[in-house]
């Protein structure tokens, strides 16, 4: 068994595996994913306007489940075996079953996620999110929703790394990564999910 201790001791759980798949893993299924997700450009509404995402998504899972964030109304399409491979690995692992996953493919430095809770109505009372990343390290942050004097917690997220995060994290905590201006290559991020059914 793999033990991780909590990157937050307080309000949640927030566990971290850097080298969950091996280096020839996570190389297979960088390029498999690149090449057969169908990515989608998504857009949100501000000020009337239409603002397309800084980054590309995908939603996969069981068929015709619906899930929706910033407004943006997403349905499933159906698992595919590389997504089968991943979800069944950290399944085995958080000894939960996940029926669903959002991707983001970041293709730069300028493609981000802006500070949020996983706390849409559709992952229930206290949301497991399993997050798998591939490509490029990129920094990942969370911060405490209203203990503002405790420290922002800082994680780089490499190439095959697995993090959980679970408990009461979503009540408490937002997580986000930011732009970098530095040059960065692509990098990859799937965060499994249960949709409970309405
Ligand atoms: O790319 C990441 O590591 C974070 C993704 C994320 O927070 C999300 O999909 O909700
Ligand atoms: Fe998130």
């Amino acid at each position: 068994m793999i033990i991780s201790k909590s990157l937050i001791n307080i309000d949640g759980e927030v566990l971290i595996y850097p080298n969950f798949f091996s280096l020839e893993e996570s190389d297979k299924l960088l390029i498999d994913l690149t090449n057969r997700i169908n990515w989608q450009q998504d857009h949100i509404k501000m000020y009337g306007k239409l603002i397309p995402l800084p980054r590309l998504t995908a939603w996969y899972g069981e068929p015709n489940k619906y899930y929706s964030y910033s407004g943006i109304s997403m349905i499933s399409q159906s698992w595919i075996p590389p997504l089968l491979y991943i979800k069944k690995r950290i399944e085995e692992l958080s000894n939960i079953e996940f029926n669903s996953v959002l991707i983001n493919r970041y293709r730069h430095g300028q493609d981000s996620m802006a500070w949020h809770s996983d706390d849409e109505p559709e992952l229930g009372k206290n949301p497991i999110i399993a997050s798998v990343s591939l490509g490029e390290t990129r920094r990942f942050m969370l911060r405490h929703k209203y203990k503002k004097e405790l420290e922002k917690v800082k994680i780089d997220l490499t190439h095959g790394s697995f993090l959980l995060m679970k408990g009461t994290t979503q009540h408490y905590w937002q997580h986000q990564i930011s732009k970098t201006k530095t040059i960065v290559k692509e990098r990859i991020n799937l965060t499994f999910r249960i949709i409970q059914n309405k």
